[in-house]
């Protein structure tokens, strides 16, 4: 049976909330826990489907994880398998990480390719050309790919876009290189310079994370590790639009204000009045929401395209109008044509929407398409007249740790069924 959201909307968000570790960050740091051959300790791991499908890949390889609240156990120790099953890769898109890891630690792997998903094509040939480009040999045939380095080779690397999923899987390919490995146009992304605290955590050598350029210098060998995952950013962001979007008052807990900035400066545009502190940031919404002129997603340190969605939710309702243009995935749109069922007023063409504040938005049953619209209809939601119903509840379990939960306790009337 398919999980649902169900909202009673109009209830001011009031109160604090702890934000999760980043899925973001999760994902490669557990595809790093194969390399050391070794135990691997990690604080602040989300309840999420995703984290399950990346367990599911490591115990397909022969690691034993084991699960204690919020901290995870990874021993790879026993690792005894290069062959990925099919149905975990499918499941999730960037189950394509655990390549760069296999392969280092193997010298080879088979996996079948990711292909696309609800949001776009997502391509992975700047992977495999930095792979090549390290002397790996790739066949792709059948859908699989057949991947082997006998003995990787640091070289230079320059990637043609900064891209999160090559930049980490070119790192964890270099960790055991032979000489170093040097990655230029590298995506800057926060959950990038988690990986190399994670990997130098384990006795690796990866410096510039977090910068345009990373050095990876090749080891032979690594140790156990213990380590906390970053906090979400795309999940603080999103608490704060809801909040928002009800007028509400929440103060975050569990937040680095620094990687949600480009995220905080629009909502300060919206005319929301945020403080932040060492790792708490407080929202106070004003009593009428002001449109955003413009959000173009683009690469960290600039506006996240996983939170477009969510502050187009926002955005149905400011005073004004917004133009939204999406650089990132060519399409991002699909929450759209359901804000429209609920009442807002949205012209998608291209790459760029534009959104006609509304003054409210009404309860209809829509269906979420992928994770951040669905996070996107959970906001409308909440600040809609009467009930919202939300289909495909599924896609939002991949990207937040109960959020029905964490809403309940700040006011939201929601349940999931
Ligand atoms: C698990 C994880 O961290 N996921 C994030 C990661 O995804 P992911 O790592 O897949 O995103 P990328 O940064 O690689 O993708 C950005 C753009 O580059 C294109 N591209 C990428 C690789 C490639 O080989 N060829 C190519 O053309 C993609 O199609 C896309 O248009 O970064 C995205 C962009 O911030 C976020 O939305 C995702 O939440
Ligand atoms: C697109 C996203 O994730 P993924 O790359 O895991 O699909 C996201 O987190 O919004």
């Amino acid at each position: 049976m398919m999980s649902r959201f169900i909202i009673e909307g109009g209830k001011k968000l009031e109160g604090e909330m702890r934000v999760s570790g980043a899925k973001n960050s999760v994902l490669p740091i557990l595809a790093a826990t194969v390399l050391n051959g070794s135990l691997n300790v990690i604080h602040d791991i989300p309840n999420l489907s995703d984290v399950k499908v990346m367990t599911g890949i490591l115990e397909s390889v022969g690691c034993h994880v084991k699960r204690e609240g919020n901290t995870m156990i990874v021993d790879s120790s026993e690792l005894d398998n290069h062959e990925i099953p099919e149905h975990l890769v499918r499941e999730m898109r960037s189950s394509i990480i655990i390549l760069g890891a296999i392969l280092s630690r193997c010298g080879k792997i088979k996996i079948s390719y990711p292909g696309g998903c609800e949001i776009g094509p997502r391509p992975i040939d700047l992977h495999l050309k930095s792979l090549r480009e390290m002397g790996t040999k790739i066949e792709e045939k059948h859908g699989y790919l057949i991947c082997e380095a006998k003995q990787l080779k640091g070289c230079e690397i320059q990637l043609d876009f900064p891209s999160v999923g090559a930049t980490e899987n070119s790192i964890l390919a270099a960790v055991f290189a032979e000489g170093t490995t040097i990655i230029r146009n590298a995506a800057r992304e926060p959950e990038i310079l988690d990986l190399e605290n994670f990997l130098n955590a384990m006795g690796g050598k990866v410096s510039g994370a977090g910068s345009a350029t990373v050095y990876i210098e090749g080891v032979k060998k690594l140790h156990s590790v213990e380590h906390r995952i970053i906090p979400d950013r795309i999940v603080a962001g999103t608490y704060l639009a809801a909040a928002a979007a009800t007028k509400g008052k929440v103060t975050l807990s569990n937040v680095i204000p620094e990687h949600i900035q480009s995220v905080i400066y629009k909502l300060r545009e919206a005319g929301c009045n945020i403080t932040c502190s060492n790792q708490s940031v407080q929202l106070v919404s004003p009593t009428k929401l002001k449109a955003i002129d413009s959000i173009r997603t683009l690469p960290y340190p600039g506006f996240p395209t996983d939170m477009q969605s969510q502050m187009m939710a926002l955005m149905t309702m400011g005073d004004g109008i917004s133009v939204f243009a999406e650089n990132i995935f060519e399409n991002r749109y699909k929450h759209a044509e359901e804000l429209i069922r609920m009442g807002a007023n949205i012209k998608v063409d291209g790459r760029v929407a534009i959104i006609r504040g509304v003054p409210k938005l009404t309860g209809a049953t829509v269906s979420a398409k992928d994770l951040r619209g669905g996070a996107a209809l959970i906001i409308a939601g909440l600040a809609a007249e009467g009930t919202t119903i939300i289909e495909n509840a599924k896609h939002v379990d991949r990207g937040y740790d109960d959020i029905h939960e964490v809403l309940q306790q700040v006011g939201a009337q929601i349940t999931k069924v």
